[in-house]
């Protein structure tokens, strides 16, 4: 049975890269021997905005429910749609309705990338940041009082449970312990006066249960000092929703550019699909040029193939486009915008596909090969993301067997979120809910 994987382009340069990362995935996963079904949608958009008057269809849940896993370009144009309006509607649904409460952001110095940071090469730069994803600061607890007049305000409350807390801590701490072992929290238990210290307390309760992992914790104001001035000293950083989000674009841009970031919303137990994006935008800035770095799309398709438990096809993702990386010249960085008014950019995102594509761990192409960059063959050389531990295959997706079970669980589950009851925190076992919405 062909796994099946939703794409959604969104906006922007979302729309650009997405082809090359489904080209990539597909062909990975055939010379892995693995069909995938790869099913559009035009949702999540602001063209779908501008037609519908809202962000997605009613029934996006069931519709995407049904899926594997789900793969997404970015979502924003806010010159035609707030952005509050279009995140909101989209993206921040999926990753609360679908419980994708863990957010992981690989942040790693490419081969062939140079880092702003002095000195820093491959090697010198490798940390994931693991965000909390449905509440902390994201919260739509709040409201506005007195609008237009001279008493107008507005509050918006951040909201930390000890289970939400609890549950990305303890996923944390195991991807510590499958990578060097150390974790650091990211706190302003000195400002944020009552849910940090809630979150300190928490992360100290877990660490207990973990005496194997090194731990330490910085205030979000000196933390990013660090990323810029030691960022070797970090393996591991746990975030609140907010703070993972900052970190997690400040960790890439030290490593380099943004276009290359990959990141996997991840429901653990494989209730209901995970969400693989890269870490940017749409890009309006760039969106059209042909400009936009497709890595970080590619990269994010190759978490997605792990996540599905299909390490060597995610494997051959990863070999292909350092092997292409460390090859290229510097022009597939972020790009300097006056520099490549004249260079269009079939010259860097699409060559840069092409030549991923057509590399050594892709042999099919033209049955051409050629000596991987670290100077090992890639059959030797692990997934970077594997190999670090940071994604673990989804828990509903070990055989073809398990996988039916689970997309009838994510069925029911789906059922019951549409019923108006549902509350995250009552979500009962899967089994009952089965029986109960049959
Ligand atoms: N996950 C998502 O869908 C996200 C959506 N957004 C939305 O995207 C829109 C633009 O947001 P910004 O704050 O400008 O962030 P952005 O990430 O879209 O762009 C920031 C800067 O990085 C550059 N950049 C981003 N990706 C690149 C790539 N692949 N190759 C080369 N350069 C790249 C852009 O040209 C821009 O100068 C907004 O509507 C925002 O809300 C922003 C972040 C995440
Ligand atoms: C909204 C946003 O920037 C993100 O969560 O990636």
């Amino acid at each position: 049975m062909a796994l099946s994987i939703a794409v959604i382009p969104g906006d922007g340069i979302g729309k650009e890269v997405m082809p090359h990362g489904v080209a990539a995935v597909q062909k990975a996963a055939t010379a892995d021997g693995t069909d995938i079904a790869f099913e559009w949608f035009d949702f999540a958009s602001v063209a779908h905005y501008r037609e519908h008057g809202t962000m997605l269809p009613e029934d996006w849940q069931t519709t995407l429910g049904r899926f594997d896993a789900i793969y997404f370009g970015a979502v924003g144009w806010p010159d035609e749609v707030p952005d509050h309006v279009s995140l909101w509607g989209s993206l921040l649904q999926f990753r609360r309705v679908f419980d994708q409460y863990v957010n992981i952001r690989p942040c790693r110095i490419l081969p062939g990338i140079v880092s702003p940071l002095r000195d820093r090469g491959p090697g010198d730069v490798d940390f994931v940041v693991v965000r909390e994803n449905t509440e902390g600061e994201y919260s739509n607890a709040g409201g506005r009082l007195f609008d237009g007049t001279g008493r107008e305000m507005a509050i918006q409350e951040t909201v930390m449970t000890r289970t939400g807390v609890d549950r990305v801590m303890d996923f944390a701490f195991r991807t510590a312990q499958k990578r060097r072992g150390h974790l650091t929290s990211a706190t302003k238990s000195n400002g944020i006066s009552i849910t940090m210290p809630f979150w300190d307390e928490r992360f100290a309760a877990n660490s207990s249960r973990y005496p194997d992992v090194e731990v330490d914790q910085f205030h979000i104001d000196i933390l990013t000092a660090h990323f810029v001035q030691r960022p070797h000293t970090f393996d591991v950083v746990v975030a609140s929703n907010l703070f993972g989000d900052i970190l997690s674009d400040l960790g890439p841009a030290c490593t380099g550019t943004i276009g290359v970031a990959p990141s996997a919303n991840i429901n653990p137990e494989g209730l209901f699909p995970s969400l693989f994006e890269p870490v940017h935008g749409s890009a309006p800035d760039i969106a059209g040029k042909g400009i936009a770095n497709p890595i970080g799309q590619i990269w994010s398709g190759a978490l997605m193939l792990e996540h599905l438990g299909l390490p060597a096809a995610a494997r051959r993702i990863t070999d292909a486009f350092e092997g292409v990386l460390a090859d290229a010249d510097a022009s597939v960085t972020t790009p300097r915008r006056r520099e490549h008014r004249h260079n269009p950019l079939v010259r860097r995102g699409d060559h840069l596909q092409d030549l991923t594509l057509c590399s050594a761990p892709f042999r099919s192409c033209n049955g051409a090969t050629r000596p991987h960059p670290t100077g090992h063959h890639p059959a030797e050389h692990a997934c970077p993301t594997h190999a670090h531990g940071s994604i673990e295959p989804s828990a509903g997706r070990p055989t073809a067997k398990a996988r039916v079970r689970s997309l009838e669980d994510r069925r029911c589950a789906v059922a019951l979120l549409s019923s108006s009851s549902f509350s995250s925190s009552s979500l009962p076992p899967i089994s009952s809910s089965c029986r109960r919405t049959s």
